[in-house]
């Protein structure tokens, strides 16, 4: 139970700021009935207003308590709404009975208890809760009628009925109220998702199902910062399928495509295995960065059959092992598109240089990689 998440605790605090909320109304009443005596607009006996005060204390602390150790989560609705207002409808009783002199006045205190179920109740759990509350209210009506001899069964019926009435009303107006924040709680949930399928597909690369080179462009530029900020070394790979074009011309578009995806799927398992220094691991601090890039080694679609790869913590000579490892990734095994390919690349590799910029670094890459293709291919080359 104590194991919240940070969007529990969230909740917790709106619940307990209503509960805060609810814990002036009671204060509010009571000075409410206070000025009612002071004004001569009632009488009550001692015994019955200090026990309205006293259950106001006892009442709050162990809603209070409830709230603050958590206890509230083992019920069904956490924010005990319904429990609340029967609680303080039963409270707000003490009054009814105890002040009939000021009783119209006395059943103004439970219209704000009521509106509390405009945030939670639906109109089943209303018209629920407002039942339970006029069943008390008619339970002391029937006493009184047998009891008190200043009773007035007329009057005290038609404060009933309308007492009934604007509770009924509530029931059904909240209830229509908490329909409509259920309906616009539902909807920003669904926006939500739909912001982050939008996101998701605006930076992944349709085929390959990697990033794209927008998002990848995003990313660096993010992760030049913090290299500078924090002198983190990293390294950029820009890696060229060699002669694609010829595997499009003898096999097919569709084969072309076949390869570009399992040749994205190898670079990001492998990367995915490859103990490549994460920016975090190297830098803990920079877990604080208020930011929704990830500060992990990636790989990106950067063009047509180029990708890029992001090597966070990496320095050059480090980058080689990396390096050296998606060569494995890639070759060892042929390309089953269905049929067996062997596949090769290229790659340029730049170690970003402090102060450069993300233009600089790439270019660097992009020069080492026209190298090794000059060079003969199936090789890596270092930018200068
Ligand atoms: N199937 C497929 N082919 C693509 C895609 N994008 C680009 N290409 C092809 O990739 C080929 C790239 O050819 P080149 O730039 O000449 O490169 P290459 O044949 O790999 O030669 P080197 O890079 O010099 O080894 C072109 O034929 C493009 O049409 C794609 O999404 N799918």
């Amino acid at each position: 139970m104590n194991n919240l998440t940070s969007e529990d605790l969230g909740k917790q605090t709106i619940r307990f700021k209503r509960f805060l909320m609810a814990l002036t109304t009671y204060t509010l009443n009571i000075i409410a009935a206070y000025l009612i005596l002071q004004l001569g607009l009632g009488e009550i006996e001692p015994t019955v207003w200090w026990l309205f005060v006293g259950s106001t204390i006892v009442i709050n602390l162990v809603f209070a308590l409830m709230f603050l150790n958590h206890w509230n989560l083992r019920f069904r609705d956490p924010s005990l709404t319904a429990l609340q207002i029967l609680v303080s409808a039963s409270w707000g009783m003490i009054l009814v009975y105890g002040l009939p002199e000021a009783r119209p006045l006395i059943l103004l205190f439970f219209i704000p208890a009521f509106s509390f179920g405009m945030l939670r109740l639906n109109t089943q759990q209303y018209v629920l809760v407002a039942g339970l509350c006029l069943a008390e209210y008619a339970g002391l009506l029937f006493w009184e009628n047998f009891y008190r001899p200043t009773f007035r069964l007329e009057f005290e019926l038609f404060l009933f009925v309308l007492f009934s009435a604007v509770l009924l009303w509530m029931a059904v107006f909240g209830g229509m109220v908490s329909k409509i924040r259920r309906e616009l709680k539902r909807k920003t949930v669904q926006l939500q998702h739909a912001n982050e399928l939008i996101t998701r597909q605006s930076s992944t690369d349709d085929l390959t199902l990697v990033y794209n080179r927008r998002h990848a462009i995003r990313v660096l530029k993010h992760f030049l910062a913090i290299a500078n900020r924090f002198e983190m070394p990293f390294s950029v790979a820009l890696i060229d399928i060699d002669h694609f074009k010829q595997i499009n011309d003898e096999h097919g578009h569709l084969v072309g495509d076949e390869v570009l995806k399992e040749f994205a799927r190898r670079l990001a398992d492998s990367l995915r295995e490859t103990d490549v220094l994460l920016a975090t691991t190297f830098h803990p601090e920079i877990q604080d960065e208020d930011s929704d890039v990830e500060l992990e080694s990636f790989v990106a679609r950067y063009g047509g059959e180029e990708f890029l790869i992001l090597l966070p913590g990496v320095d050059q000579p480090h980058s080689l092992s990396a390096l050296q490892r998606l060569r494995e990734a890639i070759g060892i095994q042929a390309f089953y598109v269905p049929f067996p390919l062997v596949v090769r690349f290229s790659a340029g590799v730049a170690q970003y240089q402090r102060g450069e910029t993300l233009e600089n670094l790439l270019h660097r890459a992009d020069e080492a990689l026209y190298r090794a293709k000059n060079l003969g291919r199936d090789r890596v080359e270092f930018a200068e």
